[in-house]
């Protein structure tokens, strides 16, 4: 593994900055609009895994499909090797765009067409980006992701849930990605193979130098898994730093609201209703910053506090006192039924 020093001294392989994204609502000349993300400034480092978490409708996903440009930002930069993609091809990916930036989907099975052998996707990746399609290849990406060449021949029903996002990962992995965006690839997989996939990732990011976005719901595995984690509120960011750091000095109150529904074998009680609903209202109704005395928090503005550094990862927090004005924001604001967090 390259030394972390040097790889966070460097330009990122992937940042975006301001990025922000709306969906049309209504008919195709309705004037509303949804705002999904707001303004997210995000960096991917060479060879590190990034965690993205928040709950349902945060926003992880449109993230990570604007950065595969299956979906167009509404404004914002998105920067590869700092260079703004959005400026120099505004019509959609390049081929090479396509080929250092691939996504690995949630559900395995839905992204593999059940007529082919998994050999035929392999080969077919292999030859949409121009590369060599023998046997020694095939071989090479089926073993890299932990499955026997035998496998080559089976068909995506012969294969576990497991084994189907191995060969899910192996098809990203053809075109020889740097970045691989990571939508829940666990979530729908028996927690008894999980960890494997887990492995993988961190396989591929220590002996391939490849750099992850790995969007989760589960805290749990971002710790285990990810360098770095960013939290995600109603499509605005509230906290980002080294994932060990965070998870065990978490400073924004909704990563510990969030934290707070991991099950946790160290904590008798279970969820403490009490602490979860003063964490809630300072989230949504805040009555103060901790670190009012900088001079900077805005209700306003999504002022950043750069709390800390560990592992040469700056830990930062969102100023208390903001809270979005987003959509999503003020339907988590008047949501009834506190306890119904999906995390
Ligand atoms: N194509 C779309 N049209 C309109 N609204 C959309 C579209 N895609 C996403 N949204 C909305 O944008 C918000 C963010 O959705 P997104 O799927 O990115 O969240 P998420 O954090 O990935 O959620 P989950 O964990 O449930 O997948 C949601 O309110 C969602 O309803």
């Amino acid at each position: 593994m390259t030394d972390r020093a040097t790889t966070t001294t460097r330009t990122p392989l992937m940042s975006v900055r301001g990025l922000t994204k709306d969906f049309r609502m209504g008919g195709l000349f309705s004037r509303d609009r949804h705002r999904a993300l707001n303004a997210v400034d995000l960096d991917i480092p060479h060879g590190r895994i990034v965690a993205l978490v928040g709950e349902s409708g945060s926003g992880k996903s449109t993230l990570a499909r604007c950065l595969a440009r299956l979906e167009q930002p509404t404004s914002g930069q998105l920067l590869l090797d700092g260079r703004d993609v959005l400026r120099t091809q505004r019509r959609g990916a390049s081929r090479a765009y396509r080929g250092t930036v691939q996504m690995v989907f949630q559900d395995p099975f839905g992204s593999l067409n059940p007529v082919h052998r998994v050999e035929h996707f392999l080969r077919r990746a292999l030859l949409v980006h121009g590369r060599p399609a023998g046997e020694d290849e095939l071989r090479e990406l089926i073993t890299t992701v932990g499955l026997s060449e035998d496998m080559l021949q089976s068909y995506p029903h012969e294969l576990s849930g497991g084994q189907r996002q191995r060969v899910a990962i192996a098809r990203a992995l053809a075109v020889d990605p740097r970045l691989v965006l990571a939508d829940e690839p666990t979530s729908m997989l028996d927690v008894s193979v999980r960890i494997g996939i887990l492995n993988l990732m961190r396989r591929l990011r220590d002996e391939h130098g490849i750099s992850m976005l790995y969007i989760t719901h589960d805290l749990a595995s971002a710790r285990y898994v990810a360098d770095t984690t960013q939290v995600l509120f109603a499509g605005e960011l509230v906290e980002g730093g080294d994932s060990l750091a965070l998870m065990d000095h978490p400073a924004h109150p909704y990563t510990r609201l969030l934290l707070s529904a991991v099950p946790d074998p160290e904590r008798d009680h279970g969820y403490d209703p009490v602490e979860r609903a003063a964490l809630r209202a300072a989230v949504l109704t805040p009555e103060s910053c901790p670190y009012e005395d900088e001079g900077t928090c805005s209700r306003t503005e999504p002022v950043r506090h750069v709390i800390g550094e560990d592992e040469g990862q700056p830990h930062w927090v969102r100023c208390h006192l903001y809270v979005p004005a987003t959509p999503t924001a003020r339907r988590v604001l008047t949501a009834a039924t506190p306890e119904a967090e999906n995390v």
